[in-house]
C-alpha cells in the first residue's frame, strides 16, 4: 500500500535527519518530517489535540525546561485507538495546534499519519528506527498514566523509552496508584532528577509537579468552542 508520498510502507528505510529527506528503496523524496540530529533530546507529546489548548502549550514549556529537552514534537494523532469517536479532520487540528503553540523548539507534526501508525508503541519503534541516535522521551499528562496499562504493548513502551509525566488537575493520586506506576515503581526518578531523564537507559520515568492549567479539549467541545 502506498501513502500520499507514493512510498510503499515496507520500503521506508531512514530519514536523513539533517535534511528531512525520507530515504526509501527507490531513492529519496522530500517530506515534511521533522529534523533531528543524533544526540538531540526530543520529547514526544502525542495527542488528539481536538482541539489544542493552553494546557498543552503549558505542559510543553514545562517539559522543555524540566526534562532539559532540545525539542518537543506534538504528534497530532490520526485517532486515539481507545476512543470510540474519531477526532476532527487532521488539517483542522493541525491549524488549531499551530495557532495555540508558538515556540522555536516545538514542532507540530502529523508524522503518525505519514508513517501509518496509531498505537504509541508502534510509533515509537518506527521513530527510533527512522532517527537513530535521537534520544526520545514520551510525554503525557497524569491522566494517561492512570489508564496506561490498557495501551497496546505498554510495558514495551516503558522498557524502551524514558517517560515524562506532567501533573494534571485532579489526576495525581489515581496516576500514582495506577498499575503502570506500581509495576515500574523502582524505575521512577525523583523530580529533582528530571533533567537526567532523556539520558537514562529505560525503564525510567519521572512525574513532575508544577503549576497546573485546568483546561481540556472535551470541555472546549462541550462548550461548543470547536
Ligand atoms: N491541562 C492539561 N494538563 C496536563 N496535561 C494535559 C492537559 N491537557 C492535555 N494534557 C495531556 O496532553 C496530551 C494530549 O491530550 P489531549 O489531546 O487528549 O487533550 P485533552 O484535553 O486531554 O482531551 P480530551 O478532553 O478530549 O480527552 C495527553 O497526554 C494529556 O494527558
Ligand atoms: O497505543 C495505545 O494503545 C494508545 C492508547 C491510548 C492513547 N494513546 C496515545 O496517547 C496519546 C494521547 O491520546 P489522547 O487522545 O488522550 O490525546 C495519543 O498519542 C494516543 O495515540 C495510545
Amino acid at each position: 500500500m502506498r501513502n500520499r508520498f507514493g512510498l510503499d510502507k515496507g520500503h521506508v528505510q531512514q530519514v536523513n535527519v539533517r535534511s528531512g529527506w525520507l530515504q526509501n528503496a527507490r531513492g529519496a523524496m522530500r517530506t515534511g518530517f521533522p529534523k533531528a540530529r543524533p544526540g538531540m533530546r526530543v520529547g514526544l507529546l502525542g495527542g488528539s489535540f481536538d482541539p489544542a489548548h493552553e494546557g498543552h502549550a503549558h505542559i510543553t514549556r514545562q517539559a522543555l525546561r524540566r526534562f532539559g529537552l532540545d525539542r518537543v514534537w506534538w504528534l497530532v494523532s490520526p485517532g486515539n485507538p481507545l476512543k470510540a469517536h474519531g477526532p476532527a479532520p487532521m488539517a483542522q487540528r493541525l491549524a488549531a495546534a499551530e495557532a495555540v503553540m508558538h515556540h522555536p523548539r516545538v514542532v507540530i507534526t502529523d508524522i503518525e499519519s505519514r508513517i501509518g501508525t496509531r498505537h504509541t508503541a508502534a510509533t515509537l519503534a518506527r521513530l527510533m528506527a527512522l532517527y537513530p541516535g535521537v534520544r526520545f522521551v514520551w510525554l503525557m499528562g497524569a491522566d494517561n498514566l492512570t489508564g496506561f496499562h490498557r495501551w497496546e504493548n505498554w510495558e514495551w513502551i516503558l522498557d524502551n523509552v524514558p517517560v515524562g509525566i506532567l501533573a494534571r488537575p485532579g489526576q495525581g493520586v489515581a496516576a500514582q496508584r495506577s498499575r503502570a506506576a506500581i509495576a515500574y515503581a523502582r524505575y521512577r526518578l525523583r523530580a529533582a532528577q528530571a533533567r537526567c531523564l532523556p539520558m537514562r537507559h529505560p525503564p525510567a520515568w519521572c512525574f513532575v509537579n508544577m503549576p497546573m492549567v485546568d483546561l481540556s479539549s472535551s470541555d472546549i467541545r462541550a462548550r461548543g468552542g470547536w
